[in-house]
């Protein structure tokens, strides 16, 4: 039986370099156990921690403007028959009537939807409404209190860090600021590679330069996250959930959950990071297996142009419910009134603030 080692990049100052991260060793092995999955592999949930929680102001309601999707074929809105349901080998997670409340607040009260292998999903809904909620749930760092999360079909019982869940290597971007204050940027990037790989460390430094510049970085590499704007340290976040371990076989992780990953960005730099998205998921089966390609993911946004670009299925949640689903093309035309208003940003509607 293998091991799965769940590494959380906290934003605490745990070590300076390798070979003398002590500190860090014992947090990780202090909050981390190794967990037996089968033949599956040494795997780890990956969770890279980016800047900027985005409220869903006036603005961000605009950028659901219906006028600004591209829909295709308005006639198609509310056939959710388009939402495939092939066989169910192909659904990596599902989470089954899942409910969760932070003392008397009830967040979910009921939340149901797969993930199946290949697809590019985004949740919406208003703010306050759970999405974020509902991806840790997904990664396994928080438990329901009623429900099921099923794991390639088998259920989890408890959290990510208990024993004898099913294999699947998660990795979550999270979206607040959690880079390690008195590490450089290349530390950063490559913390978990310079902690836990076999790659010397030129090499690990030479992978972390190519990944800071697939996200639009060049020559930050010795600088400290305090040096940096918050959209640089979000993208430095990012690089380091996509930084993969070469000399690995496995691809690594398999799902990656992004919580407002171009939230704060300039237009630019969002475009930069949803192509990124796109290019680290992999496109058909000539992928499956290549290192540096993930087979689903899962982007919580409020960003027009990142459901645009990034996202080919949408998720609507609302009072702690999916009171919507469909593809990204049917959003805008879809006779929800729920859907209308927030598409519209209007204030009149069934959604108060
Ligand atoms: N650990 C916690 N303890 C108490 N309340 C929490 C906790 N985590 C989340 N909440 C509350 O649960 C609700 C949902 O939070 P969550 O972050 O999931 O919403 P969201 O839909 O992602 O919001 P946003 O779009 O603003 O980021 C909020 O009212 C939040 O204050």
């Amino acid at each position: 039986m293998a091991s799965l080692m769940v590494s959380v990049l906290l934003p605490v100052d745990l070590c300076r370099k390798r070979g003398s991260s002590e500190t860090a060793k014992s947090f990780f092995l202090n909050n981390v156990k190794p967990l037996n999955l089968g033949s599956l592999g040494k795997r780890r949930i990956i969770c890279g921690c980016i800047s900027s929680i985005s409220n869903l102001r006036p603005a961000d309601a605009d950028e659901f403007s219906a006028s600004k999707f591209n829909v295709k074929d308005s006639s198609k809105a509310e056939n959710l028959s388009l939402v495939r349901e092939p066989d169910e080998a192909d659904v990596l997670i599902e989470c089954r009537d899942v409910y969760k409340s932070f003392g008397e607040k009830h967040i979910l009260s009921g939340v149901s939807f797969k993930i199946r292998h290949g697809e590019a999903v985004g949740i919406i809904g208003p703010s306050g409404t759970g999405k974020s909620t509902i991806l840790k749930i997904m990664a396994g760092l928080l438990a329901p209190d009623k429900g099921e999360v099923l794991i390639r079909g088998k259920t989890r019982h408890g959290l990510i860090s208990d024993e004898e869940i099913s294999g699947l290597r998660i990795g979550l971007v999270f979206q607040s600021a959690a880079l390690f204050d008195s590490l450089t940027v290349r530390e950063n990037v490559g913390f978990l590679l310079y902690e836990n790989s076999t790659m010397p460390d030129d090499q690990i430094s030479k992978l972390v330069t190519e990944t800071l510049a697939a996200v639009g970085l060049k020559g930050v590499e010795d600088r400290l996250p305090s040096e940096l704007s918050g959209g640089m340290k979000k993208r430095v976040a990012l690089a380091r959930s996509i930084i993969f371990d070469t000399t690995k076989d496995v691809v690594e992780p398999e799902v990656l959950l992004y919580d407002e990953p171009t939230a704060g960005l300039d237009p630019i730099a969002s475009t930069v990071v949803e192509d990124l998205i796109r290019s680290v998921h992999m496109k058909g089966e000539a992928d499956v297996g290549k290192p540096g390609k993930i087979a689903s993911y899962v982007v919580v946004t409020h960003q027009h142009s990142t459901i645009k670009r990034a996202v080919d299925r949408l998720l609507f949640l609302y009072e702690g419910r999916v009171v919507w689903q469909g593809m990204t093309h049917e959003f805008s035309s879809s006779a929800n009134s729920i859907v209308q208003q927030f598409a519209s940003g209007s204030l009149d509607g069934p959604i108060k603030y």
